[in-house]
């Protein structure tokens, strides 16, 4: 059936049994195109019933619909004219993972970091009213994105503006681990008496069976009001009706029927309101109800028996991370690790096994985490934060107000850093270092290899101020030695002496060695230098180079605001009058695809950027 949707109004003739049909084709159609691509499965497994029931029921694209972080939108793009293209899903040219405005009229707003989609439709919503139009603005929000602060400024404004709109949270007891917080056990608690009402129901009826009833009952219902004491507390005091929303709800979310029922009683609805949906991550495929974490964001797997198809060779720079810091600790106890909601992909998980209580998951909170790990640093510990390097955009006031501004020693530990890959546009790490470069006070490192990560870990503890280390997922290693001590502000030449100096930062390392024995073959000689400190910089190392060398920097970076700038930006003040030319990602958004490709795409693979020199060499 499914190659004959090309528009939700295709969805609107067909029976439920044929609607159930439907979705087990496009939970097979998800499975099979995710064990190969890779990307965010069990999310939308969940939500299967949940996309054929909006789109039943409301009339995209005239009605508007945003989904929050928008990884689980790959069932909506099925149905919205994009299947034929579906198995190109987050590959290089293919269809993103993320809503795409570019994409399709269906997908009208884009989204990738959590917690904006309330914000979004609250203003689309204004916009309807503004120009007098009329249609529904619907935002789809998961239980973990709910945890971010956006979400309640959001709220806070929405419902007190008379603006209508609706919010469907899809609660799945999960963020990319299990939800985290106390609004998590809020829903928790509106779940269990939710829950308690149909019990409630069940044992009233029971109570009217004839003898064997009233004990039954009197027993149930003295455990009922314990239990209710112990866990139900506030849950009916209707936090959201308290904020101005309706709250409808909770309803089961693989239950088609029931579901667009509430989703016509919110369409009548002439106010705002939540309705509250309850799915399973990962639902219909056992691996991934199993284990939905490993499911959230997969590689390519085995369909038979969820595994993932290639092996990493070795641990991840986030592994080597956590465990070195595990091991800080072992010796000092001001230490803790602070993620926002990202435990296992900052590799944050291996130092929760060792040290639990030290391991702070603060939900999808970015802002507040730095600003919770300045407190932590004023009080005398030390806090290392682990965050992806584009999710860091969202703590920048934070970073530099409440952490530089009072040089307290947080470490920011930026994964992901560089051209991300298959996520694309929103999860590429390319604007930290324009980010922490400005800020006065704040060293900025980038390892070539984890064994200078793991140094330079040690190092942060003999320092009394910030500090980011900016490291992508995985990278070449280039072979810096084990055991060496760090040295701040030390550039070290990798290869020998010659008039052609290959500046290089962090992943580039590996790189600029490839470029190097690329032209090496062609008698054009270069030296690699390993900037593993942004900033300061080696201002010595800088002031040697003499005025016949040609300088090239290169950075996994955007140009503007990046390392080369800042190289360039010292030389110029100081009157150093060399060539220079900044390798590095020039003023554009880098789409999705394997990383490979989107290298070459901006000049940064060993081949183009040794092209690059060549042709600059002989101009010159
Ligand atoms: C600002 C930000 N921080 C972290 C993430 C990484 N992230 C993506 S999805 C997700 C969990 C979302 O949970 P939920 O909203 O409940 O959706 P579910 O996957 O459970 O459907 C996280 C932490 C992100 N996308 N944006
Ligand atoms: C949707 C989202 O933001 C995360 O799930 C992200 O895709 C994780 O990326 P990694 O797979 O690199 O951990
Ligand atoms: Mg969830």
């Amino acid at each position: 059936m499914l190659e004959k949707i090309h528009s939700p109004r295709d969805l609107d003739g067909l029976s439920y049994e044929q609607i159930e049909q439907l979705a087990g084709e496009i939970r097979r159609e998800l499975i099979s195109t995710v064990s190969v691509n890779g990307g965010h499965l069990a999310s939308n497994l969940g939500v299967v019933e949940l996309t054929l029931a909006l789109h039943r029921v409301f009339h995209m694209p005239e009605d508007k619909v945003i989904f929050d972080v928008g990884h689980q939108s790959y069932v909506h793009k099925m149905i919205t004219g994009r299947y034929d293209r579906f198995t190109s899903l987050r590959s290089y040219g293919g269809i993103a993972g993320f809503p795409k405005r570019s994409e399709s009229e269906y997908d009208c707003f884009e989204t990738g970091h959590a917690s904006t989609a309330i914000s979004a439709a609250l203003g689309m919503a204004r916009a309807r009213d503004y120009q007098k139009e009329q249609y529904e603005v619907i935002a789809v929000v998961g239980d973990g994105a709910l945890t971010g602060g956006m979400c309640y400024e959001a709220l806070n404004d929405a419902g007190n503006s008379g603006t209508k709109m609706i919010v469907i949270l899809n609660d799945n007891e999960m963020s990319i681990a299990p939800n985290v917080g106390a609004l998590s056990n809020y829903l928790t608690n509106l779940r269990i008496s939710a829950g308690w009402q149909s019990a409630k129901r069940k044992v009233r009826h029971l109570n009217s069976v004839p003898l064997i009833g009233k004990p039954l009952y009197k027993t149930i219902h003295g455990i009922k009001r314990l239990v209710r004491s112990v866990f139900v507390r506030d849950s009916e005091s209707g936090f959201f009706e308290a904020l101005g929303f309706a709250y409808f709800g909770p309803i089961n979310g693989h239950d088609q029927a029931g579901m667009e029922k509430a989703f016509r009683q919110a369409k009548q609805y002439k106010g705002s309101c939540v309705i509250h949906v309850l799915t399973k991550k990962g639902y219909g495929y056992e691996k991934a109800e199993e284990r939905p974490e490993a499911f959230h964001g997969t590689p390519p797997f085995y369909i038979e028996t969820g595994y993932r198809i290639d092996k990493p060779s070795c641990p991840s720079w986030g592994h080597m991370m956590a465990d070195t810091l595990a091991d800080m600790s072992e010796t000092d106890s001001r230490i803790v690790a602070i993620t926002a909601a990202m435990k296992l992909g900052t590799g944050l998980d291996h130092f929760g096994e060792r040290f639990p209580d030290r391991l702070l998951d603060v939900g999808i909170a970015e802002e507040h985490a730095v600003t919770m790990a300045a407190g932590l640093a004023a009080g005398g510990m030390r806090p290392y934060v682990a965050v992806y390097s584009s999710f860091f955009q969202r703590c920048y006031d934070q970073m530099l107000h409440d952490v530089c501004m009072q040089n307290l020693p947080v470490v920011f530990l930026l994964d992901r850093s560089g051209i991300g890959g298959e996520d694309g546009q929103t999860h590429h790490g390319l604007f930290d270092l324009s980010l922490s470069l400005p800020v006065p006070g704040l060293t900025v490192l980038a390892p070539s290899s984890s064994a200078e990560l793991v140094s330079m870990l040690q190092w942060t503890l003999t320092q009394d101020g910030p500090c980011v280390i900016r490291y992508p997922k995985s990278m070449k290693e280039c072979g810096t030695q084990q055991g060496q001590d760090f040295c701040p502000a030390r550039w070290t030449a990798m290869t020998e002496e010659s008039s052609v100096l290959l500046l290089s930062a962090g992943s580039m390392v590996p790189v600029a060695m490839d470029v190097y024995n690329r032209l090496k073959d062609e008698k054009i000689n270069t030296t690699v230098v390993n900037c593993s400190t942004l900033k300061p910089l080696d201002e010595a190392f800088l002031a040697a180079v003499p005025q016949t060398a040609s300088v090239f920097t290169l950075e996994e970076h955007m140009v503007t605001g990046g390392f080369g700038e800042y190289v360039s930006g010292l030389c110029l003040e100081k009157g150093y009058k060399v060539p220079m030319y900044c390798f590095g990602v020039r003023d554009q958004y880098i789409q999705h695809g394997d990383h490979g490709h989107l290298m070459k795409d901006a000049g940064l693979d060993a081949d183009s950027v040794a092209d690059t020199i060549r042709k600059l060499l002989k101009g010159a």
